[in-house]
C-alpha cells in the first residue's frame, strides 16, 4: 500500500471538562475503505471532523495527506477532502441550489459568491449528479430536497473536488429501506473502483456497511475498542463489547447482519 493518508498518534479532546476523544491512535492507508461504529456518543462525528481538519486535538498529533495539523494551511488542505456530514448540511445557506452546492465544492465554501466556473466544472458537476441519481435536482434549492435527495446530493458535492480522501458521517441516516439499499449500492460500487479516493464511513448501522469496506474501527467512550481489517473486528464479542449488550453478527453476500441474542 501506498502512503498514509490519515495519522493520528495519542490523539485527545476535550470540551467544557467533557473528554470527546482519548488515546486515538489510528492510521488508514491509500485506498482502504474504513468505517467508523459505535454508540451514540462514542465521538465518531467527532473523529471524523478531526479527520476533516475542522477540529484541532489539543493532545497529540494529526497528519492528514502527509500534512500535519497545526503546521498547515487548512484552507489549501481541505479541497483534497471530501467531508457529507449533517454539520455541513445544516450550514448550507436558505436558497442555494443544488448545483451551487456542488460546484462550490471547488473551493471547500459553502454559498455561491462570486467565483467563476467553466464549463468543464458545471459538467462535471452534472455528472457527479447523474452517477448518484439526481440529474433531474440539478436546478432546485438544497432546502426543498428530501432526506434521501439530500444525502445523494452531499455525496455528489464531496466527490467533486476529486478529493484523495471521502469522509461520509451517517450517509445513511434518514433514509427509508429502498433509500438505503441504493445508497449502499452505490457505495459498493465506489467502494470497488480503483481509482476512487480513501474512504471513511461513520454509521450506527453494520447493515449499512457497503460491500468492499476493507476496515472497521469500533469505538465506544472517545476511544477505539477495535480497529483493523473488518472481518477481524466485526466479531460477537467485539460488538457485545462496543454496545454492552449481546449481540450476534453474521456475513452473507458480503453484507453484515447483527442482532440481539437476548
Ligand atoms: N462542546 C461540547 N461540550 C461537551 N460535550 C460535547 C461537546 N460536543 C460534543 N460533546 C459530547 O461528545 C460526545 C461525542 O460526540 P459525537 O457527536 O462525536 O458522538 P457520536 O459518536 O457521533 O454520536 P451519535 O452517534 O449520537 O451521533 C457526546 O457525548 C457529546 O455529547
Amino acid at each position: 500500500m501506498a502512503g498514509d493518508v490519515l495519522e493520528l498518534d495519542g490523539v485527545g479532546i476535550r470540551r467544557d471538562g467533557a473528554r470527546l476523544l482519548r488515546d486515538v491512535d489510528w492510521t488508514v492507508n491509500e485506498g482502504e475503505r474504513w468505517v467508523i461504529i459505535g454508540p451514540n456518543g462514542a465521538g465518531k462525528t467527532t473523529l471524523l471532523q478531526v479527520a476533516a481538519t475542522m477540529l484541532h486535538p489539543a493532545e497529540g498529533t494529526v497528519d492528514v495527506l502527509g500534512e500535519r495539523m497545526g503546521k498547515t494551511d487548512v484552507f489549501e488542505l481541505r479541497p483534497r477532502i471530501g467531508f457529507a456530514s449533517a454539520a455541513v448540511a445544516e450550514k448550507v445557506p436558505p436558497g442555494e441550489k443544488v448545483i451551487d452546492l456542488v460546484l462550490t465544492a471547488s473551493y471547500a465554501i459553502l454559498g455561491r459568491w462570486r467565483e467563476q466556473y467553466d464549463t468543464t466544472d458545471v459538467t462535471r458537476a452534472v455528472e457527479l449528479l447523474d452517477a448518484l441519481g439526481c440529474a433531474d435536482l440539478v436546478r432546485r434549492r438544497f432546502a426543498t430536497l428530501s432526506e434521501g435527495e439530500r444525502k445523494r446530493v452531499q455525496i455528489a458535492r464531496a466527490l467533486m473536488p476529486d478529493p484523495e480522501l471521502l469522509l461520509l458521517d451517517e450517509p445513511a441516516a434518514g433514509l427509508d429501506l429502498g433509500g438505503r439499499e441504493d445508497l449502499v449500492a452505490r457505495l459498493a460500487r465506489l467502494a470497488a473502483d480503483p481509482a476512487a479516493p480513501t474512504m471513511v464511513l461513520v454509521t450506527h448501522h453494520v447493515e449499512e456497511v457497503p460491500p468492499g469496506f476493507t476496515h472497521a474501527m469500533l469505538i465506544r467512550g472517545g476511544t477505539p475498542l477495535a480497529l483493523g481489517k473488518v472481518d477481524e473486528v466485526f466479531t460477537a464479542e467485539h460488538l457485545t463489547r462496543c454496545f454492552d449488550i449481546p449481540l450476534t453478527i453474521e456475513r452473507q453476500n458480503d453484507r453484515w447482519y447483527a442482532r440481539s441474542t437476548r
